[in-house]
């Protein structure tokens, strides 16, 4: 099979097919070999590897990914591309496609019923409508992968690699640090697409931590703590804490940010994720104790 990647291949299979783009699906092909070797480059692909894509479309990177790869597992729900998959991926030994929903899929099964052993990386240009659940459930449920370059619109790439103090620094960045390590590999022109998106895109390399960045006692306290930190932006500490729904008293707050050692009247877009955690392990003995109180 002949190079996928081009306007005219492209046009040709979607036209044979009588193939009909959804937009709701998030489907922008790809038509440009320069960004699909950067996403492959980015990546550092060697045959060693094992690689999920999500969502392969026509297989215009699935291609590049089977010449590079050990072997490739492709996810596409639209069932309307499987019978141009078939085609297109013919002479791809190394490619297995499933028709299913990423987003319904049992991740840690699939790693370990198609890639025993072997190192795992998930490379995709990912529907933009989903593209957070899909990075973040692969993360939240520690699926055993090292590195994930995914092509998604700038304005999420720019919120993943964000500081703390900076405008695009949210409960987004704090998320995907505490599990990554983000590095920006290129900006992306809308003309690469067809059809072309509405908004401008970024390949972003997620280099998975051994390790969460910061130890906690309680993830999902810190995390709750988190957003309700960046919830109410234009508040202090104090008072998003407070009026959050988080179930603690003024008083209690005030107790916690002080063994925190961290100033009442700073705003949640200062904090680092290393603070973040001594702000919820300081708060672990109190939500401990509203729980306690509960069940009694
Ligand atoms: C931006 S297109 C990328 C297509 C192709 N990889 C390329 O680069 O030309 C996104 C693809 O993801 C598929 N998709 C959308 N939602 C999905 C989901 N929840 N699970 C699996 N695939 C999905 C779409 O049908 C489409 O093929």
């Amino acid at each position: 099979m002949e190079k996928l990647v081009s306007p005219k291949i492209t046009k040709e299979i979607v036209e044979r097919f009588g193939f009909k783009f959804s937009k709701s699906l998030g489907q922008n092909f790809l038509i440009d070999e320069n960004i699909l070797c950067k996403i492959v480059d980015g990546a550092e692909v060697s045959k060693e590897d094992g690689v999920i894509e999500i969502g392969p479309g026509i297989g215009t990177l699935t291609q590049f990914l089977a010449e590079r790869a050990g072997k490739v597992v492709a996810v596409e729900i639209d069932k309307k591309l499987i019978p141009i998959l078939g085609e297109t991926l013919k002479d791809e030994a190394n490619v297995e496609l499933i028709h299913q929903d990423v987003l319904k899929t049992d991740l840690h099964k699939l790693v370990e019923e198609k890639f025993s052993g072997q190192s795992v990386k998930v490379i995709a240009n990912l529907p933009y409508y989903v593209t957070t659940p899909i990075i973040m459930k692969f993360l939240e449920e520690k699926v055993p992968v090292s590195t994930i370059v995914v092509m998604i619109q700038k304005e999420v790439a720019d919120r993943m690699q964000a500081k703390p103090g900076t405008k695009d620094y949210g409960s987004l960045s704090v998320a995907v640090q505490y599990y990554c390590d983000p590095k920006i590999i290129t900006k992306v022109p809308r003309s690469v697409f067809i059809p072309q998106p509405n908004v401008e895109s970024t390949v972003i390399r997620l280099s998975v931590l051994k390790e969460p960045k910061v130890k906690v006692k309680d993830e999902d306290l810190m995390f709750d703590m988190v957003r309700a930190a960046f919830g109410k932006r234009r508040k202090t500490l104090l008072n998003a804490l407070t009026s959050s729904g988080l179930g603690f008293e003024k008083e209690d707050i005030k107790e916690i940010l002080k063994k925190s050692n961290i100033d009442e009247a700073r705003r949640g877009e200062t904090l680092s994720i290393e603070e973040f955690a001594e702000l919820a392990d300081c708060a672990y003995p109190y939500r401990h104790k509203e729980q306690k109180h509960f069940m009694l």
